[in-house]
């Protein structure tokens, strides 16, 4: 979709539901981050548009972020905003991309930062013109391939393996607290606040 790389998880699949359905959902949230912050391919984020949340957890778990240079997109994990909590494996992704003093204030602003100072603060690598990102991305990855790969993929794995570890120990844990948070009456109450205010915003 033009304009937005991803608007993050359907939150209409956080409310409203039973237990059962937020732990097959959070489990499924669970195994995309796993195999995109763990894959050992070459992952490049060609964003054309605003990535709030989940969207940006998908850039931050890329090797490499090239951001449409225009300042109505923005990009940030702003879960505070919506009353709710960054869970502590996006709060590492994050950490391990723009490091811990700049990752607090994101998160507890819920900041959502236009493209230029996304760039500023490391939260993307490169900025161009809107029309291309998607040969800035391809001219990346060409670049990307040409390190040797058992190299590359040895590094990557040695700077990411302790973050994914750390979930893959506590999955059913990480499930429990979701299931648990998300259905709270009050959890629930600022979901639909937040969802009606993005619809009045029209
Ligand atoms: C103690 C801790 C323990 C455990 C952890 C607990 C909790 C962690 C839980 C969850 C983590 C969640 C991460 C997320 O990703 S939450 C989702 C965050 N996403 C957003 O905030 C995006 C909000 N949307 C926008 O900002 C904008 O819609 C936009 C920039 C993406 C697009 O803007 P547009 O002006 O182009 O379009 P709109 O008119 O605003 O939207 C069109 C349409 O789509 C609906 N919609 C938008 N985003 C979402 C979404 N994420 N989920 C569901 N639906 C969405 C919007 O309401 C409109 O619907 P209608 O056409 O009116 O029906």
């Amino acid at each position: 979709v033009s304009k937005i790389f991803s608007a993050g998880l359907d939150i209409t699949e956080m409310s409203g539901k039973s237990n059962e359905h937020y732990a097959a959902f959070w489990r499924a949230v669970q195994e995309m981050w796993l195999k995109l912050y763990g894959s050992n391919m070459v992952t490049i984020a060609a964003i054309n548009g605003s990535s709030p949340a989940g969207g940006c957890l998908m850039a931050l778990c890329c090797d490499y972020r090239i951001m449409a240079d225009n300042p109505k997109f923005a990009i940030g994990l702003n879960e505070t905003q919506l009353g709710i909590v960054a869970p502590f494996w996006f709060k590492d992704t994050m950490i391990n991309t723009i490091g811990n003093r700049a990752t607090e204030l994101s998160l507890q602003l819920g900041q959502m930062y236009p493209a230029p100072e996304a760039l500023k603060f490391g939260l993307v690598d490169k900025l161009v013109p809107e029309d291309k990102v998607q040969s800035a991305a391809a001219a990346a990855m060409s670049q990307w391939l040409s390190v040797p790969d058992h190299a590359r993929q040895l590094t990557k794995s040695m700077m990411r393996k302790p973050a994914i570890d750390r979930l893959v120990k506590q999955r059913e844990a990480d499930i429990n607290n979701f299931v648990s948070f998300i259905s709270k009456d009050s959890i629930q109450k600022s979901l639909q606040i937040y969802m009606d205010r993005l619809k009045q915003k029209k």
